[in-house]
């Protein structure tokens, strides 16, 4: 049972550049939760804190219930994994994986047997006698996940592992360290920009901005339900229209759609799946592009006050560039102020 407790940290640096402002967050045990976010959005720096490369200037991590928040790496009960695998490239991958243990003073025995354990784990059974740079970039970073499990931490840190690998071994990849996080229950803490990955191996995703966290939540929460316009636009694909509600509805010069909240200017958000099209002579909307995907249509369209909107298709057939349509918002978020007022039914 391994829990991680962050409270309050925070982190500036000598420049004056808050990375990280007063960030908590729990992940329970056996958790994958994915930190997600733009680029100096903070993530890596929480990390980290967490595994003990920098030190917070305010705020308290602890593991078990235990304050690591001023304990050095070595000391705590993390293992990390880095972007750039950091193998030692003149050892064999054997005495890459026994280094840790040697340090710890483990007999000869018990050594080949977790490195061996550990190989299987990740897929590299036999590759012990390797040089690292023998192995391909996938392999090295295996090895880099299990140079860190084979200490069996209580929590697992990974800095974007994935991210010096092309799109096809990335995705294979984040399946296999799914499953082992599964399979070893270990409660992990994943940095990300990539919104598929989080989505696809996340417990539970906490997005980041400006080294705030917006939005905590499962990854179905996050895409269905985002909490403002950032988490909105930065998960998936969003479409956003500027208007003002008037009595109880959403005007625009295209598009009016019930919303029982109080007047006054709000954006709407519609995923591209939930903005319906319909061909008609005279539709307030003009299709700009059809691209199609076989499996989908994308419908780009332009509004009459020049906003631009994505559709998404089952077939791309009706329509056409240069056509006129009607949208009709099935789904929608609706924001003011970056707060959320309401949501129609849930997306079909
Ligand atoms: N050692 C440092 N000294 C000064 N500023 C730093 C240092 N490390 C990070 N920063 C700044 O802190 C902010 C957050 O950086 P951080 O690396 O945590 O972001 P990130 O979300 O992980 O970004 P990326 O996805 O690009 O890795 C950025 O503005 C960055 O320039």
């Amino acid at each position: 049972m391994s829990k991680l407790s962050i409270r309050a940290v925070s982190k500036v640096f000598r420049a004056g550049t808050t990375a990280v402002d007063s960030v908590s967050l729990d992940v329970a045990d056996g958790e994958l939760v994915c930190l997600l976010g733009p680029s100096g959005s903070g993530k890596s720096t929480l990390l980290r804190m967490v595994g003990g490369f920098e030190q917070p200037s305010s705020g308290t991590i602890a593991i078990d219930d235990q304050d690591v928040t001023r304990l050095p790496p070595e000391q705590r009960p993390t293992g990390m994994v880095f972007q750039s695998h950091a193998l030692w490239s003149h050892m064999n991958v054997f005495n890459n994986l026994a280094f840790g243990l040697k340090l710890r003073k483990r007999p000869a025995a018990e050594i080949r047997d977790r490195v061996e354990g550990v190989l299987e784990l990740v897929g590299l059974k036999g590759y012990d006698r390797r040089m690292t740079n023998e192995l391909s970039g996938g392999q090295q970073q295996r090895v880099a996940l299990a140079r860190s499990l084979i200490l069996e931490p209580k929590i697992l840190l990974l800095d974007e592992p994935f991210a010096s690998l092309d799109q096809h071994l990335r995705e294979r990849l984040r399946e296999e360290v799914r499953d082992i996080q599964l399979r070893l229950k270990i409660t992990t803490l994943f940095v990300t920009h990539g919104q598929d990955e989080a989505l696809s191996m996340a417990d539970r995703i906490v997005v980041m901005q400006n080294g705030r966290t917006e939005q905590a939540d499962r990854p179905e929460i996050i895409y269905r339900d985002p909490q403002t316009p950032f988490v909105a636009g930065f998960i998936g694909t969003m479409n956003f229209v500027e208007g003002k509600v008037e009595n109880g509805r959403f005007v625009h010069p295209d598009l009016s759609v019930d919303m029982p909240v109080s007047d006054g200017p709000v954006t709407l958000a519609v995923r591209p799946e939930a903005l319906d099209l319909v061909s008609t002579e005279d539709g307030a909307a003009v299709v700009h592009r059809v691209t199609d995907f076989g499996t989908h249509g994308l419908v780009d369209l332009h509004l009459s006050d020049g906003t631009r909107l994505k559709s998404l298709v089952r077939s791309p057939e009706p329509f056409s560039s240069g056509h006129a349509v009607d949208l009709r918002p099935r789904a929608f978020a609706a924001f003011r102020d970056n707060v959320k007022l309401y949501r129609s039914s849930d997306a079909a």
